[in-house]
Protein backbone atom coordinates (compact mmCIF):
# COMPACT_ATOMS: atom_id res chain seq x y z
CA UNK A 1 0.00 0.00 0.00
CA UNK A 2 1.71 3.04 -0.73
CA UNK A 3 1.71 5.99 1.92
CA UNK A 4 0.48 9.69 1.79
CA UNK A 5 0.51 12.24 4.68
CA UNK A 6 -2.96 12.86 6.17
CA UNK A 7 -3.93 16.91 6.03
CA UNK A 8 -5.50 17.59 9.47
CA UNK A 9 -9.35 16.83 9.19
CA UNK A 10 -8.42 13.67 7.71
CA UNK A 11 -6.22 12.88 11.29
CA UNK A 12 -9.16 14.27 13.53
CA UNK A 13 -11.55 11.66 11.20
CA UNK A 14 -8.96 8.68 11.52
CA UNK A 15 -8.39 9.69 15.70
CA UNK A 16 -12.25 10.01 15.95
CA UNK A 17 -12.54 6.33 15.11
CA UNK A 18 -9.98 5.08 16.99
CA UNK A 19 -10.57 4.71 20.21
CA UNK A 20 -7.91 4.77 23.05
CA UNK A 21 -5.21 6.91 20.37
CA UNK A 22 -4.17 10.47 20.63
CA UNK A 23 -1.76 12.28 18.70
CA UNK A 24 1.26 12.93 20.88
CA UNK A 25 4.64 14.86 19.87
CA UNK A 26 3.21 14.20 15.88
CA UNK A 27 3.17 10.87 16.41
CA UNK A 28 -0.28 8.42 16.85
CA UNK A 29 -0.21 7.04 20.51
CA UNK A 30 -1.22 4.67 22.99
CA UNK A 31 -0.87 2.50 25.74
CA UNK A 32 -2.19 -0.56 25.86
CA UNK A 33 -2.66 -2.53 29.33
CA UNK A 34 -2.66 -6.25 29.36
CA UNK A 35 -3.48 -8.48 31.82
CA UNK A 36 0.30 -10.27 32.03
CA UNK A 37 3.48 -9.95 30.10
CA UNK A 38 2.89 -13.05 28.32
CA UNK A 39 -0.42 -11.43 27.17
CA UNK A 40 1.08 -8.69 26.03
CA UNK A 41 4.19 -9.96 24.52
CA UNK A 42 1.62 -11.99 22.56
CA UNK A 43 -0.03 -9.63 21.07
CA UNK A 44 3.48 -7.89 20.47
CA UNK A 45 4.47 -10.78 18.28
CA UNK A 46 1.20 -11.03 16.30
CA UNK A 47 1.68 -7.64 15.57
CA UNK A 48 5.04 -7.93 14.53
CA UNK A 49 4.17 -10.71 11.82
CA UNK A 50 1.91 -8.42 10.48
CA UNK A 51 3.99 -5.31 10.58
CA UNK A 52 6.57 -7.29 8.26
CA UNK A 53 3.76 -8.73 6.03
CA UNK A 54 3.33 -4.25 5.42
CA UNK A 55 6.49 -3.04 6.04
CA UNK A 56 5.16 -0.82 8.34
CA UNK A 57 6.52 -0.59 11.77
CA UNK A 58 5.57 0.67 15.54
CA UNK A 59 8.04 2.42 17.77
CA UNK A 60 7.08 0.99 21.05
CA UNK A 61 8.10 0.39 24.42
CA UNK A 62 7.31 -2.74 26.73
CA UNK A 63 6.80 -2.19 30.68
CA UNK A 64 5.98 -5.66 32.31
CA UNK A 65 1.81 -5.98 31.03
CA UNK A 66 1.74 -2.61 29.30
CA UNK A 67 3.08 -1.51 25.89
CA UNK A 68 3.64 1.82 24.49
CA UNK A 69 3.19 2.89 21.03
CA UNK A 70 3.79 5.50 18.80
CA UNK A 71 3.41 5.32 15.01
CA UNK A 72 4.93 7.72 12.28
CA UNK A 73 6.20 7.46 8.67
CA UNK A 74 10.04 8.26 8.29
CA UNK A 75 9.94 7.79 4.71
CA UNK A 76 7.49 10.50 4.33
CA UNK A 77 9.59 12.85 6.52
CA UNK A 78 8.08 11.88 10.37
CA UNK A 79 4.62 12.28 9.51
CA UNK A 80 1.52 10.95 9.96
CA UNK A 81 0.54 8.73 7.36
CA UNK A 82 -2.52 6.34 6.09
CA UNK A 83 -0.22 3.45 6.42
CA UNK A 84 0.21 4.39 10.63
CA UNK A 85 -4.02 4.83 10.75
CA UNK A 86 -3.99 1.17 9.53
CA UNK A 87 -1.46 -0.10 11.62
CA UNK A 88 -3.24 1.74 14.79
CA UNK A 89 -6.64 -0.62 13.21
CA UNK A 90 -5.19 -3.71 13.20
CA UNK A 91 -3.48 -3.32 16.39
CA UNK A 92 -6.84 -2.48 18.56
CA UNK A 93 -8.31 -5.65 16.39
CA UNK A 94 -5.65 -7.91 16.95
CA UNK A 95 -5.67 -6.65 21.21
CA UNK A 96 -8.86 -8.24 21.46
CA UNK A 97 -8.15 -11.71 20.43
CA UNK A 98 -5.63 -12.13 22.81
C1 LIG B 1 12.29 -0.09 3.13
C2 LIG B 1 11.21 -0.17 4.18
O1 LIG B 1 10.04 -0.70 3.63
C3 LIG B 1 10.90 1.20 4.73
O2 LIG B 1 12.05 1.72 5.35
C4 LIG B 1 9.74 1.15 5.71
C5 LIG B 1 9.97 0.19 6.86
N1 LIG B 1 9.07 0.46 7.97
C6 LIG B 1 8.59 1.69 8.20
N2 LIG B 1 7.92 1.95 9.33
C7 LIG B 1 7.49 3.17 9.60
N3 LIG B 1 6.80 3.38 10.73
N4 LIG B 1 7.73 4.19 8.78
C8 LIG B 1 8.37 4.04 7.62
O3 LIG B 1 8.56 5.02 6.88
C9 LIG B 1 8.83 2.74 7.28
N5 LIG B 1 9.45 2.48 6.15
Amino acid sequence: MSGYKLNEVELQNAISNLPGWTVKEGKLHKEYKFSSFAEAMGWMVSVAIYTEKIGHHPIWLNIYNLVQVDLMTYDLGNVISNLDVELAKKMDELSKSV
